[in-house]
């Protein structure tokens, strides 16, 4: 056992959460050199059928809530207490619903030590006060501890089945945190390259929600692939123009990476975004009713996403230089007929 193995803690234990600790587990077993074996995850706790949900994982190795039929190692390790998921971690993996972060990240002041990092598998943006800032910025600030980014084109389930993808890894250092956060990721049917722009990596991953919605508005309309194609070419310029308009540093090749241009594609085909937008169109409830009706507790992050880049926009009145992601929010969340999104390419 090498004096730098590391302890990693997955906060975190949806749908993705519980695919990705399953792929950490099987990674660290293969690397004892650098990796504690056990990989302990923090579950928001809950009942299912009568039982906690940390029960039936460490008993049935089996998440069967958020991601139901696949075996979990039986080093993954359910906790329901935060503190005791993370105290004495080296490597923190935050891949939680972007709503959530806040009030997670809070409860882990003071208990985390300085030479910890993390990562964020966590596909939003943070506005507040008509500001926008990266998770993994901001996780850095609360924990005073340095935070990469992972995103790209992973369909938690796909990768639970091992069904070969890629993904991006963000870091500002990429000799260090780069090279372990590769080593926790990367593998045969997981294939993962590490960029420094990890700015463009976490704004891909929270604006492609919008455009996954503006596919699923398509696919309810009945609209042909071709129109789909409208709608992903249009959502990644207006990607590449807010990340090129709001942030510092974020480079045009960043959106052909797998967090660009493939991760946009994977959503529009198969996410949830694009699953609860189609069940939308023509259902008289409102999105939320329809995602609590197909998604059993899962959240889709592009509608809360969609309202906070509109208000970020209008704060600047500068929705009409972003006629999708305008277009979405009003079809969402202003009655605006579906149909009306067609507009927004031939703006
Ligand atoms: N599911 C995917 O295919 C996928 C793939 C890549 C990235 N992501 C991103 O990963 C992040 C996490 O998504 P997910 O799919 O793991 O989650 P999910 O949507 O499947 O599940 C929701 C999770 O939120 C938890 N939760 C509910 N209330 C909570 C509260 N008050 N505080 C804290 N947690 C609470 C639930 O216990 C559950 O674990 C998101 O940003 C998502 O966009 C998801
Ligand atoms: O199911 P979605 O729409 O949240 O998308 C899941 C992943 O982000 C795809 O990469």
């Amino acid at each position: 056992m090498g004096v730098q193995q590391h302890k990693v803690s997955v906060i975190g234990s949806g749908n993705w959460g519980s695919s990705i600790a399953r792929l950490i587990a099987q990674n660290v077993r293969k690397q004892p050199e650098l990796f504690h074996e056990t990989v302990r995850v923090w579950v928001f706790e809950e009942e299912v059928n009568g039982r906690k949900l940390t029960d039936i994982i460490n008993q049935d190795h089996e998440n069967v809530k958020y991601l139901p039929g696949i075996r979990l190692p039986d080093n993954v390790v359910a906790l329901p207490n935060i503190q005791d998921a993370a105290r004495d971690a080296n490597i923190l993996v935050f891949v939680l619903p972007h709503q959530f972060v806040y009030q997670t990240c809070e409860k882990l002041r003071g208990v985390i030590h300085s030479e910890c990092r993390a990562i964020s598998l966590i596909k939003g943006l943070d506005f507040q006060n008509d500001e926008i800032m990266l998770f993994s910025d901001e996780i850095s600030r609360i924990l005073g501890i340095e935070c990469s980014a992972l995103s790209g084109a992973n369909l938690a389930s796909e990768v639970a089945l091992e069904k070969y993808g890629e993904s991006t890894i963000g870091s500002k250092n990429l000799e260090v945190d780069g090279k372990i956060f590769h080593k926790l990721f990367h593998t045969g049917y997981f294939n993962v390259t590490v960029i420094s722009d990890y700015t463009g990596l976490q704004i891909c991953g929270a604006l492609k929600n919008v455009v996954a919605i503006a596919a699923g508005i398509s696919d309810g309309l009945k609209y042909g692939n071709n129109t789909k194609s409208a709608f992903i070419r249009r959502g990644l310029l207006e990607m590449r123009k807010f990340g090129k308009t709001f942030f510092g540093g974020v480079h045009t090749e960043t959106f052909f990476e797998s967090c660009g241009v493939a991760d946009l594609i994977t959503t529009c085909a198969g996410g949830r975004n694009r699953k609860v937008a189609e069940a939308f169109i023509g259902s008289n409830k409102t999105i939320e009713q329809v995602e609590m009706e197909l998604l059993n507790g899962q959240k889709s992050q592009g509608t809360t996403t969609a309202l906070e880049v509109h208000r970020f926009l209008q704060a600047r009145k500068m929705t009409d230089e972003f006629p999708l992601m305008t277009s979405v929010y009003q079809v969402i969340y202003e009655g605006a007929p579906p149909e009306s999104i067609i507009d927004a390419l031939q703006h």
